[in-house]
């Protein structure tokens, strides 16, 4: 048995206290707001995030930071990630040198394109940071339908640990070295799915959907291989795994945000209208930034920031992306 705080109570802390409670772990859980930490107290769910999971009497919920860190073993940092460097900040305070930090938000900072992990690291300087992604949504992990993840950490051995205390006969974790392609996958998946459900919201068809799930990855994955990730991860659970959930599911948020724009709906407005964290939105940004600073094409996230930032009809997007110059699909591969 564990000590695990988790850190952040929206819909993905809150289905991942539950997972840990239910693996035996003593489980405390905090929020910022202080309204959240009442509702979670008095009504033991998220009325708004994640109605109708129930959390045991035996989860703590704290609004001091201090105590759902103190005598922790593992701390599951779960803010969206335009709040990971100001909560990794607060947690200095009071981090002991023994704890490991287990990210599990899924964003690159858009200032200075750093992965979740190296903002932590660059906050908690001692501190042992891992990640958790994969295709996993917190409506289905919260009524413990099966789901797969996979923990990327530094060492095995932190790994292996972990892995072991978030497995369970419904969520199967795998372990890898290749952090930064986890983060990656994490990352852009969202601003592909805004794409797909742009796309939707249009009115367009499967055929679409597929054409940006798999145009989609091959840009991640370029990205992604440039910045010194494997390719192994663009194809697994983290890489294409989570892009093809996040652009299917009806429990995506980026997808319905993108789906909202598509139906006419300004970034703002969709924003609005989804009420939890649209990552793919923050991303969008980063990865522009970082296709420049490594010299990448990204032809589908280039449209997305043009549809959100610069007022580009979402039609207009997709007409650009059809008529591009023709290409080889794989041109790495000779013709014999
Ligand atoms: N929801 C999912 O299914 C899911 C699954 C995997 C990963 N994730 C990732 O987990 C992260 C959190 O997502 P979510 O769905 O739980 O978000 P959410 O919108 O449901 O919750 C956000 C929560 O963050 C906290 N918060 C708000 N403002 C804060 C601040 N200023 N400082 C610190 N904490 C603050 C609050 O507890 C709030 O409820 C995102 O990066 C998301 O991509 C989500
Ligand atoms: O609902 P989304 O679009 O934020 O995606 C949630 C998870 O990242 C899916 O694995």
């Amino acid at each position: 048995m564990a000590k695990i705080g988790v850190i952040g109570a929206g819909s993905w802390g809150t289905a991942l206290a539950l997972l840990m409670h239910n693996n035996g772990h003593q489980v405390t859980i905090w929020s910022i707001i202080g309204a959240e930490v009442e509702m979670l107290r008095t009504k033991r769910q998220h009325e708004t995030k994640l109605p109708g999971v129930l959390l045991p009497e035996a989860i703590e919920i704290t609004g001091n930071l201090e105590e759902a860190m103190s005598g922790k073993d593992v701390l599951i940092l779960a803010v969206p990630s335009p709040f990971t460097r100001s909560t990794a900040c607060m947690m200095k305070e009071f981090l002991k040198a023994n704890q490991k930090i287990v990210n599990v938000a899924k964003g690159i900072e858009e200032n200075t394109l750093y992965t979740l992990s190296d903002v932590i690291e660059e906050e908690l300087p001692c501190a042992d940071v891992a990640v958790l992604s994969g295709p996993s949504h917190a409506e289905e992990v919260g009524k413990g339908l099966p789901t797969t993840c996979v923990v990327g950490a530094h060492t095995k051995e932190t790994a292996e640990y972990l892995q072991n205390l978030f497995m369970s006969p419904v969520f199967r974790v795998y372990t890898s070295p290749d952090m930064l392609g986890i983060e990656l996958g994490g990352a852009l998946k969202n601003v592909i799915a805004l794409a797909a459900g742009t796309a939707d919201g249009l009115g367009y068809g499967d055929n679409t959907k597929a054409a940006l799930i798999t145009r989609g990855i091959a840009e991640i994955g370029r990205l992604g291989i440039q910045m010194g990730a494997k390719l192994e991860t663009f194809c697994g659970l983290t890489g294409i795994g989570d892009l093809i959930v996040t652009c299917a599911s009806v429990h995506s948020r980026n997808r319905k945000a993108g789906w909202l724009i598509g139906q006419g709906y300004t970034m703002q407005e969709a924003m609005d209208e989804v009420k939890m964290v649209v990552e793919g939105v923050y991303s969008a940004k980063a990865a522009m930034g970082l296709a420049q600073k490594y010299q990448v094409e990204l032809p589908i996230i280039s449209q997305v920031n043009q549809v959100l930032f610069e007022g580009k009809s979402a039609a207009e997007a997709v007409n650009e992306l059809m008529l591009r110059d023709k290409k080889i699909e794989h041109s790495e591969l000779p013709w014999g």
